[in-house]
This record gives structure tokens, sequence and C-alpha cells, in this order.
């Protein structure tokens, strides 16, 4: 039985379709990270999957039960955490007041030792909280009773840099304990190191749902080079050149440096460019951002060939966000 399942889950409001004929399962032990940029979709599936909004059509199954079902409902929900993208706690109670009151709901197993890692000011009022304290307390709320399955829409948003590799570890930490998360983000860099698997949303509609591996190897690798004379462009027209700029010269196509991702074989790029004299080399991973850009930039199975892209500007970007 899988986590999570969805299927054909569609969700109106009003004219507006959030969610349309969305399908996936999120599978028990694994860390699933729900993708795409704001309005998306995002936290409508998360709400219709807690039973907090129904779905228009389609079904959803949260740890075996149905969620349109309150009974069902609530035997789920007792072993599920969930933190939502802007935890909304009684303004004019303490943080241990909260505490204590989700304790006395669900149980707190673990409480003690989550407050060593986020430390939220447990005798001041919520009202007093910056962004950030609730955020912790809120990650506190969500793991103390131990849940099998956490839900977590943005959860590093308001973190510092700091305590997001915090968060970071403790996930990973959890999922080798055998814990389930299923969490959105609009942050590539912080699902690539998270996630087993992503699901990306884009206007509604579920665009993929893939290994994180798999979408990296078909994003390629990054190729810069640079040669201490100008390498003709009919040279680097190898199977598997993708965007293709050339830069340090007077023209287009009489620089020195090359930078472009690469899909296809390195040895048939090496022995392309054997006769020329390299300065310098680099292959690394292509950014995920590439991948999202074939997704949300244009078409993706329609990648330009070198040519096309020698004088063309770059799409990728730097920032992390879709
Ligand atoms: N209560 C509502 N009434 C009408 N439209 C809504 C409502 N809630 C969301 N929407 C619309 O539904 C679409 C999906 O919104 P949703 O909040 O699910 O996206 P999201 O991916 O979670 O975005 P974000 O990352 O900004 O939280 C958007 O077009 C949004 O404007």
């Amino acid at each position: 039985m899988a986590a999570i399942e969805l299927e054909g889950l569609t969700k109106d409001y009003g004219e507006v379709r959030a969610n349309d004929g969305i399908t996936f399962a999120v599978e028990r032990g694994e860390v699933f990270g729900y993708l795409g940029p704001n309005g998306a979709g995002k936290t409508t599936t998360i709400r219709t999957v807690l039973g907090l909004l129904s779905p228009t059509a389609g079904t959803v199954r949260l740890l075996g039960r149905d969620v349109t079902d309150e009974a069902q409902l609530l035997e789920a929900k007792r072993r599920l955490g969930y933190l939502p993208d802007d935890p909304a706690f009684d303004e004019t109670a303490t943080g241990r007041e909260i505490l204590d009151l989700h304790a006395s709901l669900k149980g707190d197993e673990r409480s003690a030792a989550l407050l060593e890692l986020f430390d939220p000011p447990l005798d001041r009022e919520i009202r007093e909280y910056s962004r950030g304290n609730v955020q912790k307390l809120g990650l506190v709320t969500t793991f103390m009773h131990d849940p099998d399955l956490v839900i977590l829409d943005e959860p590093t948003s308001g973190l510092d840099p700091l305590l997001q590799q915090r968060f970071n570890e403790f996930v990973r930490a959890e999922r080798e304990a055998g814990l389930t998360v299923f969490f959105s983000s609009h942050i590539l860099s912080e699902v690539r190191k998270l996630c087993d698997r992503v699901g990306i949303i884009r206007d509604g509609r579920l665009v993929t749902v893939e290994p994180v591996e798999s979408l990296l190897n078909r994003s390629g690798k990054f190729v810069r080079l640079h040669a201490d004379e100008p390498i003709p462009i009919r040279s680097l027209e190898v199977d598997g050149v993708h965007g293709l700029e050339s830069n340090g010269g007077a023209g287009p196509g009489d620089g020195t440096e090359y930078v472009f991702t690469f899909t296809g074989d390195i040895n048939a790029l090496l022995a392309a460019i054997r006769e020329y004299r390299l300065v310098d080399l680099s292959i690394e991973e292509a950014p995920l951002e590439d991948v999202f850009m074939r997704f949300y930039g244009g078409n993706a199975t329609d990648a330009p060939t070198a040519t096309e892209q020698t004088t063309a500007g770059t799409d990728r970007g730097g920032s992390g966000d879709v």
C-alpha cells in the first residue's frame, strides 16, 4: 500500500481549475518532492490529500484510507505529521503551550530531541515569533508524535541556511529510519539534495514523475572548454551538444571559450576536439534548472541543434528557484 495515492485528482475553485486529473503515488519509505512554481497547484493537492478540501473529481487515499470518509481520514491523521506553508498557531499562546496542546492531541514521543535541533523560544508568545521561529515550532509539532508520514508545504521557507542544512540532515536521517516524506518546494537545490523522486506540476497538471537521478541523467553534462585558438563550430557539431555558445572572440564563432550541455558519448566529444590545443576543460553535472527550462521554458523534446544555438543567448538560470 502506497503512503499517498492520487487517482485523477481534479480540484476547481469556481472557474479556476487548480488541479487537473493528477495521478501519482508516494511509496512508503521514500522522500517525494512536489515541485512547481508559485500558483502551479501544489498547496491545492496537499490540502486535498489532508481532507481540508474535497476533490471536484478523482480519488485520494492517505495511508490507505479514503480522505473523503471522515472516520478513515481521522484514522490516517493519527500517523501523519503536517507542516502547512504558513503555520497558524494561536497568537496569544506561548510556544510551550502549543507543544503541550499538540502533545495532548497527538502524543509526544520526541519533542526533547527535536528541540535540540530546532529551538524556538518556548516561553515567548507566538505573536512575538519571527517567521523562522514559527517554522521551527512547526517542525517540532510536525514530528513530535513520531508519525509514519509527513507532508511538508515549502518546509524551509523562513529558515536560515544553517537551519536549512540541519533540516536536510534531519530528513535524510528520518528517511533512513523508514519515514515517508512528501514535500512541496519551488527550490530546486533543496529537492535535489533530499528527494528520491520528484513530481513536477505546471498549471495544475502533472508534467512528470521520475527519480531525481533520471532527471539528472537526461539533463546531461554541462561542458565548458577553453582552447588557445578558435575551434570551428562544425567540429563541435557532435551528437548530444545542445545550447552551444562561444565567448571571447570578436564575433560569433571565433571565440576560444565554449559552453554547452552535452547528452551524448563523452568519448565522441573528446575525439572531435582532439586536434585542438585546450587550455582548460570542465565537465559537470548539468544544473537541474536546465531540466526545468525544458518543462517551463519551451518544448522539452525540441532541443535546438548546436548550430542553431551558436549565437543564441543562454536560458541557464542561476538562482536555484523555478
Ligand atoms: N481559495 C481559492 N480560490 C480561488 N482560487 C484559488 C484558491 N486557492 C488557490 N487558488 C488558485 O489555484 C491555483 C493553484 O494555487 P495553489 O495555492 O495550489 O498553488 P501553489 O503551487 O501551492 O502555489 P504557491 O507555491 O504560491 O503556494 C492558483 O491559480 C491560485 O490562484
